[in-house]
């Protein structure tokens, strides 16, 4: 289903989208600000620095759910055609997990008409995120394994969260299946090849540390700090203006967006192929029983 057509059913009778705020509200913040809330995903938008936090707030661990990509979607599609706004943070709402990555409830025990139209509002959300001609930055204030990962990688830089329980990698391997060559390009982008094949193999979560060494992020800063330091870089790389960053941006990243449009068809096929495999889940069962066991 196209994102309009998802948008339309999260809004049929009984949604828990219907009625909520994705509009502006004017109220509280500093002067000027104002604030918008989907269900799952709040915007803090303060129009004279011309920047929206974008909050993720899809209890328990901010998953990339269906419903959690297309209101994302949608709310980043509402900020590119706000002309107020030139650049989005992104960062969880509640410190400690800034994304667990896609809901792997999403990939298990569902037929493939499901495995396609959730791989599509995931490379649609990439390709929004990757091809923004907005300024990004991501506020990284909790752990950050696997597609919370990829959400970091499409910014143009990341702050993260000095704390060794916030670990940041494309862990897939670790879960038996694997980071499609999308996840790969677009880490190979930040941290070069031979340090993205080591990675992706051995499916690493990095400490804040080995981030940093790494290059995966650009700056590790006290907890209480990655909110403010994002909205502090992101005010020097507003201080470009606005069409050159742009098509430098475009320039840099056109061969990697151009690669999943030519095969984004067959990328789906390849997804709903590979997770529909009986072996696969139940190497996926595995996993989230084992999460699940943790907490009974
Ligand atoms: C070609 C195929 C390509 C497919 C690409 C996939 C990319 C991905 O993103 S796969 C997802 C990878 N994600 C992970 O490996 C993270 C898994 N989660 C965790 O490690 C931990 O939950 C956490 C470190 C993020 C948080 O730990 P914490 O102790 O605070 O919470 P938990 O008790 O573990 O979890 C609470 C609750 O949430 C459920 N859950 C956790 N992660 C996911 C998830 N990714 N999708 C769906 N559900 C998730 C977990 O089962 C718990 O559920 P219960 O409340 O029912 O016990």
């Amino acid at each position: 289903m196209a994102l309009v057509a998802r948008v339309r059913a999260l809004l049929l009778p009984g949604s828990r989208l219907r009625g909520a705020t994705l509009g502006r509200a004017a109220n509280g913040g500093g002067a000027g600000a104002r604030r918008a809330l989907s269900h799952r995903v709040l915007v803090e938008a303060d129009p004279a620095a011309g920047v929206a936090v974008v909050k993720f707030r899809n209890p328990p661990v901010n998953s990339l759910s269906l419903e959690m990509l297309t209101e994302l979607g949608i709310c980043l599609e509402k900020l590119e055609n706000d002309k107020t706004v030139r650049g989005i943070v992104l960062t969880a709402d509640r410190p400690g997990i800034f994304s667990a990555g896609l809901d792997l409830t999403e990939m298990c025990g569902r037929n493939p008409a499901h495995y396609a139209e959730f791989w599509k509002a995931v490379q649609e959300l990439w390709l929004r995120l990757y091809q923004s001609n907005m300024a990004l930055g991501a506020a990284i204030n909790g752990t950050c394994p696997a597609g919370g990962c990829l959400l970091s990688l499409t910014c143009d830089y990341r702050i993260l969260a000095d704390n060794p329980k916030y670990t940041i990698g494309l862990n897939e391997t670790q879960l038996g299946i694997f980071a499609p060559f999308w996840f790969k390009d677009t880490m190979v982008n930040t941290i070069g090849h031979r340090a993205t094949e080591r990675a992706l193999q051995l499916g690493l979560l990095f400490t804040p540390a080995e981030a940093l060494q790494v290059g995966l992020v650009d700056q590790v800063v006290p907890e209480d700090q990655v909110q403010s330091t994002a909205l502090s870089v992101m005010s020097q790389w507003l201080a470009i203006p606005d069409h050159a960053r742009q098509l430098t941006k475009t320039m840099m990243r056109k061969a990697t967006v151009d690669q999943l449009l030519k095969h984004r068809e067959a990328d789906i096929q390849n997804f709903v192929s590979f997770i529909s495999r009986d072996s696969i889940q139940k190497v996926l069962q595995v996993y989230l029983q084992k999460l699940r066991k943790k907490n009974h």
